[in-house]
């Protein structure tokens, strides 16, 4: 089959400059035919991955880096009969984690990929698609996302572990919110989903696609590709302590049930800022882990917008 091959080499914080090539190689010995993307910015790579597909008959887009990738991989085949494929070497690698994919083993990776290709182990999956609230267009580099758009603390979270030069890994973020606590404060919103509006102040706002964020925090352990929804969690404002407690359970899915988290299901979200005393501004909006454009926002769950290559349905535990 013919695979187009697309990879990031900071991707892991550069720990796996040699993925790419493996992938390629490994394709290669399975059978493949590869052309192989390459560039030196998110943009650059976006764009010849997206001129590729436009001049080629192409069986697959192959991914090889983190979440980032993904997102990167999702704006290029988005609405088109491409399937995806993941080899995650990245440091938070969320998407996998939801899919049941390997995480840092490229040859573990291709044979999820060989396999799914061969045997149509794909994932009709829904994406979300970001405009602004009167449905004029962001920026297209992040028309799409695949896993969550946060606005939260956990955006400034995730914008601080993207900066931190050490440690590597998921432990990144654990050190990222510690730099984030010592500004704590809650941000002001008004947020209309399907079944109205709410506005005031929230530490956490998140609208989830996969449950997965932060390098493996299980935030929204219902989330769900398939089932055409979002679902948006709120988090009411609290104190440090509270909140150090709460994000303890946040790697187990404990934090459910926990009065002060809320969790909507729904098609759309919009997301603006709330100026009100005692209320700050929202942090920059993220996107799969890559920085966003700024609030106002509105988000949508568009059903079967990618085609994902998974495991084998009994070496699953996603929603193939
Ligand atoms: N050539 C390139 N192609 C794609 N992205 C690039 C490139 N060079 C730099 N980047 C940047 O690398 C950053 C990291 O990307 P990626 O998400 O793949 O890895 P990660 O951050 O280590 O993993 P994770 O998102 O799973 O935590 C992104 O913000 C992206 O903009």
């Amino acid at each position: 089959m013919r695979i187009a091959l697309a990879s990031n080499p900071c991707a892991g914080h550069g720990r796996h400059t040699d993925a790419a090539e493996l992938a390629r190689v490994g394709l290669v010995r399975r059978g493949h035919d590869v052309l192989v993307v390459t560039a030196d910015s998110y943009n650059a790579t976006r764009e010849a991955a997206t001129a590729l597909l436009e001049h080629h008959e192409l069986d697959a887009l192959v991914v090889v880096g983190g979440d980032g990738m993904v997102h990167l991989g999702l704006d290029v085949v988005a609405l088109t009969d491409i399937p995806l494929g993941i080899v995650a070497v990245g440091t938070g690698n969320d998407v996998a984690r939801y899919y049941g994919l390997p995480a840092r083993d490229v040859d573990a990776s291709l044979d999820v990929i060989d396999a799914a290709l061969r045997d149509r182990h794909v994932v009709n999956a829904d994406a979300i698609h970001v405009t602004r609230p009167d449905g004029t267009p962001v920026a297209p580099e992040h028309e799409w996302c695949m896993s969550t758009v946060s606005t939260g603390v956990e955006a400034a979270v995730n914008a601080r572990a993207n900066a931190l030069v050490w440690p590597h890994g998921e432990a990144r973020y654990t050190v990222a919110v510690f730099g984030e606590l010592a500004r704590l404060r809650p941000y002001g919103y008004r947020v209309r989903t399907d079944s109205g509006t709410w506005e005031g102040g929230a530490l956490i706002l998140t609208a989830a696609n996969t449950r997965y964020f932060g390098g493996g925090m299980d935030l929204v352990p219902d989330a769900s590709t398939t089932d055409g929804l979002l679902e948006v969690v709120r988090l009411d404002p609290m104190s440090r302590p509270g909140l150090l407690r709460l994000l303890s359970k946040v790697f187990t899915g404990a934090h459910i049930g926990h009065p002060a988290v809320h969790i909507e299901r729904t098609r759309a979200v919009v997301i603006e800022a709330l100026e009100r005393e005692g209320l700050s501004l929202p942090p920059h909006p993220m996107a799969d882990g890559e920085p966003l454009t700024t609030l106002p926002l509105r988000v949508e769950a568009v059903p079967s917008a990618v085609r994902v290559l998974v495991p084998a349905p009994a070496a699953q535990d996603a929603d193939a």
